[in-house]
């Protein structure tokens, strides 16, 4: 089995052979990946196969002890705090909203180049040009209005249902108009109404005027088949296969990784 293409010099995100260690625990063992402009990428596997790993090495809070990442074939070292200088911006596990901020806020302090920078000004009122803290709040509404979650604007985050906070959650990484966008589980917690219009928000991306690649660590099936067009699936740290869902949807590793099936043995010929 081939990984996707890892040529340096392509555009996009790019893991090369990059493996981690948690002392003798090997977590990702020679992981080659690419997210190209404007594709959604899924990586799936069973527990413990090292998504979440992934995920932080592409976030800056996992260093490789093996391999190298690169962007637009340009080695890059992320910091979880400098990412959206890249370009790259982030939903985690969870929400993640700050408490204290009301969800049109909460979108506008996604807007600074630092999250912690943007989370600053607001709660201190650091000073940003009155146009531009309009022109941010204008974005900010238009990002809810078009996530369906306008009307919540001025709410405190924790009076709202989790689907909600979701939403506002996903209006923050876009408000910095990111070219890549890494979702961990944002299925998590959802019911299935809510995770089929999820799908419909996820597969949009892309297409949106300030269209984004996407790379989407998630366990739910559904949605992962549903809006990749290529997926990488690891076990134990290993890419067992990649490739558009139909085919890994009838990979028989994959089964195996994720029911424990034997893979059907060859005919020995005796009969009993
Ligand atoms: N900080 C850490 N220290 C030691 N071991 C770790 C650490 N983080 C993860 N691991 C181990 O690395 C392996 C991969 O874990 P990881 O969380 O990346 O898998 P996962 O696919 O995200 O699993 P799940 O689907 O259960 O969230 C597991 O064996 C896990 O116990």
């Amino acid at each position: 089995m081939s990984p996707p293409a890892t040529a340096a010099d392509e555009p996009g995100l790019a893991l090369h052979h990059v493996g981690v260690r948690f002392g003798g625990l090997v977590a990702l063992d020679d992981v080659s990946l690419r997210v190209p402009p404007g594709r959604i990428v899924g990586v799936i596997g069973p527990n413990g196969a090292g998504k979440t790993t992934l995920f932080n090495v592409v976030c800056g809070f996992v260093r490789p002890t093996e391999g190298s990442l690169t962007l637009d074939g340009r080695s890059f070292r992320p910091r979880p705090h400098a990412l959206t200088r890249l370009g790259i911006a982030r939903t985690l596990q969870g929400v993640g909203l700050f408490a204290g901020l009301s969800v049109l806020e909460n979108v506008v302090a996604g807007a600074s180049h630092t999250a912690r920078a943007g989370f600053a000004a607001a709660l201190f009122g650091l000073p940003r040009s009155d146009r531009d803290e309009r022109r941010l709040r204008v974005r900010a509404l238009d990002l809810l209005t078009e996530l369906g979650v306008e009307k919540y604007a001025g709410a405190a985050p924790a009076t709202l249902p989790y689907p909600v906070r979701k939403r506002v959650a996903l209006a923050r990484a876009l408000i910095a108009r990111p070219r890549l966008l890494l979702l961990d589980e944002p299925a998590g917690g959802l019911g299935a109404d809510d995770v089929a219009e999820l799908a419909d928000l996820v597969r949009a991306l892309p297409d949106r005027d300030d269209g984004c690649a996407v790379l989407l660590v998630e366990h739910h099936m559904d949605l992962v088949m549903s809006v990749c067009q290529e997926l990488v699936v690891l076990d134990f740290g290993k890419v067992i296969a990649a490739g558009p869902p139909d085919r890994i949807r009838d990979d028989p590793r994959v089964t195996e990784a994720y029911l424990g099936a034997d893979v059907p043995a060859e005919p020995t010929g005796s009969a009993s």
